[in-house]
C-alpha cells in the first residue's frame, strides 16, 4: 500500500484560534477513513488544507506526492463534498450533473442516474428552492458518481432522512468494493458509519488524538460491569477511560484486556461488554454522550 496523503507538522492558525495544531499523519490508498471530533475540532479546516482550498500556517502536505494548492495534477483526482457548496444562481440539479464530467474525469453518468432515482432528486427545480436533504443528496451523488481517487465527504448527510442515509452507506460500500478509492468521511453519526470505516482519525482542539486501524480501535477498550467493590478492585491498577456508578453497581471502561485478565474478571463475577466506536470517541474526547448525539 502507498500513502495518498502525507502530512507533517501541519498547523493552521486564524488570528487567535489554532484550528489545526502540529498534526502528522498519512492516509493509505484505497481505504475508507473516518475523520471524527467535536464541533470546532478542526475537521473542516483540515479538509480544506488537504484539498488546497486554504494555506497552511506551518508544515507540509503531500497529496499524491505533490502539494495540492493550485495543482491541477492533484485536484483533478480529488472530490470534496461539503454542506456549504455554492452553485450558480440559475442552476438546477440537471445543470450540476451535466457539468460534473468537466471536473471529474471518472464521472459515471449511468451510476449518477441510478442514484438520482434512489434519492428522488428533482432535476429541473432550481437548487435554491430545494430542501436541505435534497441539497445533501446532490452532494452525495456527486461524491459517489465522481469516482475520484480521493473523495472527501464533510458531514454529507445534513438533512438526509434515515432511509437516504442508509442508501448512501450501502451505495458507498458497494461502489467502493467495485471501484476501490480513498474516502475520508467526517461525521458525528459515528455508530451509523462504524462498520464502513477501516481507519479512524479523531481530532480534538486541532490535535490528532487517535490515528488507528478501526478494528484494533474497536477492540481497544472494554466495559467492566458488576458490584462497585468488585469493579473497583479489578480496575485499581488499570487506566480508566470512563466510570459510571449507579447505587452499588459500577460500569467502568478500561483499556484492552488480555485473555487471562478476562478470565480473572469473569471469576470475580464481573461482566465484560464491548465498547462501541462512538462510546470510545466520546470518552476519549470527554464529551457527555447525549451532547455528542445532539450535535449530530
Ligand atoms: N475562517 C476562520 N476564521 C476564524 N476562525 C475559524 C475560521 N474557520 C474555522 N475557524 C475556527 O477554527 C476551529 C475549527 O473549525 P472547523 O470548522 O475546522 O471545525 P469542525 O471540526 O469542522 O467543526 P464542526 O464539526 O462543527 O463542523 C473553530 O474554532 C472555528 O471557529
Amino acid at each position: 500500500m502507498s500513502a495518498v496523503i502525507e502530512v507533517s507538522g501541519l498547523s493552521k492558525r486564524f488570528k487567535n484560534v489554532t484550528a489545526v495544531d502540529d498534526v502528522d499523519f498519512s492516509v493509505e490508498e484505497n481505504t475508507i477513513c473516518g475523520l471524527l471530533g467535536r464541533n470546532g475540532a478542526g475537521k473542516t479546516t483540515l479538509m480544506q488544507l488537504l484539498t488546497g482550498q486554504d494555506f497552511a500556517t506551518r508544515g507540509s502536505i503531500r497529496v499524491f506526492g505533490e502539494t495540492p494548492v493550485e495543482n491541477r495534477n492533484v485536484l483533478q483526482r480529488v472530490c470534496f463534498i461539503k454542506e456549504s457548496q455554492k452553485y450558480p444562481e440559475e442552476f438546477t440539479a440537471k445543470h450540476v450533473f451535466r457539468s460534473a464530467p468537466w471536473f471529474f474525469p471518472n464521472w459515471d453518468a449511468e451510476f449518477a442516474g441510478r442514484l438520482i432515482d434512489d434519492f428522488r432528486v428533482p432535476l429541473t427545480r432550481r437548487i435554491k428552492k430545494l430542501s436541505r436533504g435534497q441539497l445533501s443528496s446532490i452532494g452525495v451523488i456527486l461524491g459517489l458518481a465522481s469516482r475520484a481517487p480521493l473523495t472527501f465527504f464533510d458531514e454529507p448527510y445534513l438533512g438526509l432522512d434515515a432511509v437516504a442515509r442508509q442508501i448512501f452507506y450501502d451505495r458507498l460500500l458497494a461502489d467502493y468494493a467495485a471501484h476501490p478509492r480513498t474516502v475520508i468521511l467526517s461525521t458525528h453519526l459515528i455508530d451509523e458509519v462504524s462498520n464502513l470505516l477501516e481507519h479512524v482519525f479523531v481530532i480534538d482542539e486541532g490535535r490528532l488524538i487517535i490515528d488507528q486501524d478501526a478494528d484494533s480501535l474497536r477492540g481497544s477498550a472494554v466495559t467492566v460491569v458488576g458490584t462497585r467493590a468488585a469493579v473497583d478492585a479489578f480496575v485499581a491498577r488499570r487506566e480508566v477511560l470512563h466510570t459510571d456508578h449507579l447505587g452499588g453497581l459500577a460500569s467502568v471502561t478500561v483499556d484492552r484486556l488480555s485473555q487471562s485478565e478476562r478470565v480473572e474478571a469473569t471469576e470475580a463475577g464481573l461482566e465484560l461488554s464491548p465498547v462501541s466506536l462512538q462510546q470510545l470517541v466520546v470518552q476519549k474526547t470527554n464529551i457527555p454522550h447525549q451532547e455528542f448525539e445532539q450535535s449530530a
